[in-house]
């Protein structure tokens, strides 16, 4: 990636239940509702995203899924969708696809189905990324309750086979507003070339300005939860703090 690129920022629509919520530390349990999924959307992308990281948590923890309202959200936006959560097989990865996303996030079945995995990284290219979901260096699948292996073992694995991008999430910041784990995100760019995308932590615009100092390193976006919806600042507000 050329220095000279900004930051991508990614507002994120977590859907559990029928209602888009925030979760700490990405335990079931601790949400926080904030109301329409699709309502929420649309504000992002009125405030001026080019991009919504929509998350079917359901589907993520195996309680079901908000399938047909991920699909309404995702339809109805202009700008580019990446979507997650429970995208573990041909079924769903078609009803992922077919709603439009730009892009699908796989956590668990890159742990569980590295076959599976490597296959459709062979067959939608940049269409597919991965979630590395870690606590410490250990990766979690299944809504982040069971160890998943080694992180860099993983990364070595599919870049191997070809992934074109990485979500890495620190589960210890998710949710907290306590900030990014910088040091991480300097640690998976060092061992590999393809764009990393931050999750985890963002409280404020400084923040932000700290994940776009990785930009030159490999970090080509970051997810904004909690501290939007806590509205510790607007979009508008990062959007501004990330342009160059
Ligand atoms: O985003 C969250 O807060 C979250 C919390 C707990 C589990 C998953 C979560 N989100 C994303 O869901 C996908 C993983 O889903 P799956 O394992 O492929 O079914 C991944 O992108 C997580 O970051």
């Amino acid at each position: 990636m050329a220095d000279t690129a900004k930051l991508e920022l990614l507002p994120a629509v977590d859907v559990r239940d029928g209602q888009a919520v925030r979760l700490v530390h990405g335990e079931s349990g601790t949400e926080t509702s904030y109301g329409s999924p699709l309502e929420a959307a649309l504000a992002w992308q009125s405030a001026g995203a080019e991009w919504l990281h929509l998350v079917d948590l359901d589907a993520a923890f195996g309680t079901g899924d908000n399938r047909e309202l991920i699909s309404e959200v995702a339809r109805a936006m202009d700008i580019k969708v990446e979507l997650s959560g429970g995208i573990r097989d041909d079924d769903s990865l078609a009803a992922a696809l077919a709603t439009g996303a730009t892009r699908v996030n796989i956590g668990t079945a890159a742990l569980e189905d590295p076959e599976w995995v490597a296959k459709i990284i062979a067959e939608h290219g940049d269409q597919i990324a991965v979630g590395l979901d870690v606590r410490g260096t250990t990766l979690r699948g299944r809504g982040w309750t069971r160890d998943g292996g080694d992180l860099y073992e993983t990364l070595a694995r599919l870049d191997s086979e070809g992934c074109a991008r990485y979500v890495v999430t620190d589960i210890a910041k998710d949710g907290t507003l306590q900030g990014p784990n910088l040091q991480l995100l300097k640690d998976v760019c060092a061992r590999t070339d393809r764009p990393v995308v931050a999750s985890g932590g963002v409280s404020s615009l400084e923040d932000l300005r700290a994940i776009a100092e990785l930009v030159p390193l490999g970090v080509e976006g970051s997810i904004v939860g909690k501290a939007l919806y806590a509205k510790a600042f607007t979009l508008e507000e990062a959007l501004e703090a990330v342009s160059r």
